[in-house]
């Protein structure tokens, strides 16, 4: 699905209104209708709501929400900031609606004095500022906001929380905007919802569809993507009657080092949950009879090192290279690696050590095979490409490195975001909090190395392996919980997750 910015948003909004057609106070109405009907699956009517409304049409939400709850019998009073120029357009309608119905207080807050009390009982619903912020909050806005997130009442967001923009907040700052426990964005999440430093401000989001129009969403372009069930289940491929392991590939996968053969493990067997037809692990020679008996179906490439990487078999029978997990960066590792990316295998997934040694040659940069797929957290990140700021600008920065270097990034996260060499980026939406535990990178690593072996284009192999690792660790959560979810039970998952997308 596609992630539009703000403005786009705005421009499909006007789309909608001129070629559904729908008039803009209909839209309005929509829209709020959408959020009452949240409110009132959620909250008991001896709840006081107090809206926050601001000048724009997100202060227009706000108004007809409150209206639309006061009819339900909810008790409201609405607070609005208009800065002394008056409300125009579909607010001021909805304002005039107010008034007419009558069962709503109205207040109109010119200075700190007129901010209301907050009880800690009470609902907030936060229409104060929506996708038209146009800089950071100051003066009453500013010292409303604060009012507000230092009462601790529940705060619904209309749309977004006030003062957090819809795609870069590296000039804003923080502590001036909403901490929403809700926010119900209409029709699609913004680009700043993907970022970590956002959580607090965020709270739980969720999307609510408004209807805008069909033709403007599908005709206008981004980069931006975020992943659903729908679109993943269509890059499975259904296996041939008459298929067999060959059809199905051999990856190689280079791993493990003398105290770090539990990795070699965990990527092994994720790799063959993936799908891989074979898979040949390669180890040091201490970890021979590790490997042989924790994954009977593996075949096994042992080094001439005891202990650590130094060496590689002929890569012809190799459909997809996998190397990394627990790979160590000693300097004989660090030769075989560029030796590995002189031989420029056609598939290549690098990891872990990998990435760590690659990081400390920037010139071999330029030796990594055309779409080999990357998949550093956020430190490995930083290693290879340099530090940044804030989440916006390392999505810019990870957004160039791909282009730059012709490679697929996966960097990992809450929401993994998946860059490629054309520019589009894709965020995932499967996985929770369990999954940060030793190895389920690793585990990551395998599974996309096996789905490449298959053989899946470098693309698919990266959305389908990072969705369906999360998926798989939702599933395993189910079973576990978060606390005592380790990464095998990822594995053991995969199976279901398989099953879940293609039920
Ligand atoms: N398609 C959809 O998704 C639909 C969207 N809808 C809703 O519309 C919302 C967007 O509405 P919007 O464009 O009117 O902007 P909004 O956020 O209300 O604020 C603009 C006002 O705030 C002012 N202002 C800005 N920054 C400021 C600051 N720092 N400090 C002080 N003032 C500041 C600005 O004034 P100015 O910058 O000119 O000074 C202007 O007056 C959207 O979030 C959603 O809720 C739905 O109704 C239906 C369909
Ligand atoms: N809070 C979270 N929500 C969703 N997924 C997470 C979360 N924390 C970690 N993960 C996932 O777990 C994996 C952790 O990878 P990594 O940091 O490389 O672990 P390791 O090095 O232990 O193998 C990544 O795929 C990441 O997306
Ligand atoms: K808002």
């Amino acid at each position: 699905m596609k992630i539009f910015t703000t403005k786009q948003i705005a421009e499909i909004d006007q789309y909608t209104i001129q070629n559904e057609p729908i008039a803009d106070i209909d839209l309005m109405e929509r829209a709020s209708l959408q959020l009452v009907n949240w409110l009132i699956h959620r909250l008991s009517n001896e709840r006081k709501l107090l809206f926050f409304v601001g000048p724009g049409n997100n202060g227009g939400d706000a108004l007809s929400i409150a209206r639309q709850m006061a009819d339900c019998d909810y008790s409201c009073e609405v607070y609005l900031l208009d800065f002394g120029k008056g409300l125009k357009g579909s607010p001021a309608i909805n304002w005039q609606r107010l008034v007419e119905q009558g069962k709503v207080k109205l207040v109109k807050i010119a200075s700190e004095a007129d901010f209301p009390e907050i009880p800690a009982d009470a609902v907030v619903i936060d229409g104060l500022f929506g996708s038209g912020l146009t800089r950071p909050l100051d003066g009453l806005a500013e010292s409303l906001v604060v009012r507000i997130n230092d009462r601790g009442a529940m705060v619904v967001a209309v749309d977004i929380p006030s003062g957090l923009f819809g795609e870069d907040n590296s000039q804003n700052d923080l502590s001036k905007v909403i901490r929403a426990s809700h926010t119900l964005t209409f029709q699609f999440p913004k680009l700043s919802f993907f970022f970590p430093e956002h959580e607090q401000l965020l709270g739980d989001w969720e999307v609510l569809p408004i209807g805008l129009h069909p033709e403007a969403i599908s005709t206008m372009r981004t980069p931006f993507h975020f992943l659903t069930d729908k679109y993943i289940t269509s890059l499975i491929r259904p296996r041939g009657k008459f298929s067999h392991k060959g059809t199905y590939g051999h990856a190689l996968l280079i791993a493990g080092s003398y105290g770090k053969m539990g990795a070699a493990v965990l990527a092994s067997k994720a790799c063959l949950r993936g799908g891989t037809g074979l898979l040949t692990s390669h180890v040091p020679h201490t970890g021979y009879g590790f490997i042989q008996s924790c994954v009977p179906e593996a075949m096994c490439s042992i080094d001439a090192s005891d202990l650590m990487f130094t060496e590689f078999p002929d890569l012809k029978s190799f459909s997809a290279v996998g190397v990394g997990p627990g790979l160590g960066c000693k300097s004989n590792s660090q030769r075989a690696l560029k030796e590995l990316l002189l031989a420029n295998p056609q598939k290549l997934v690098l990891d872990a050590d990998a990435l760590n040694i690659l990081s400390q040659h920037e010139d071999w940069y330029g030796l990594l095979p055309k779409n080999s797929i990357l998949t550093p957290h956020p430190k490995e990140f930083e290693r290879l490409a340099g530090e940044t700021a804030d989440s916006w600008s390392r999505l810019l920065l990870q957004q160039w490195f791909s282009k730059n270097h012709g490679v697929i990034v996966v960097l990992k996260g809450a929401h993994t975001c998946i860059t490629f060499p054309n520019g589009q980026v894709y965020f995932n939406t499967t996985g929770n909090p369990g999954m940060a535990t030793a190895g389920s990178g690793d585990v990551l690593t395998g599974l996309i190395l096996g789905l490449l072996a298959q053989p899946y284009s470098p693309e698919e192999a990266a959305l389908l392996g990072v969705y369906l690792h999360g998926l798989a660790g939702d599933l395993a959560m189910k079973q576990y919980g978060q606390e005592a979810l380790i990464a095998g039970d990822l594995i053991d998952h995969f199976g279901k997750a398989f099953l879940e997308l293609t039920k």
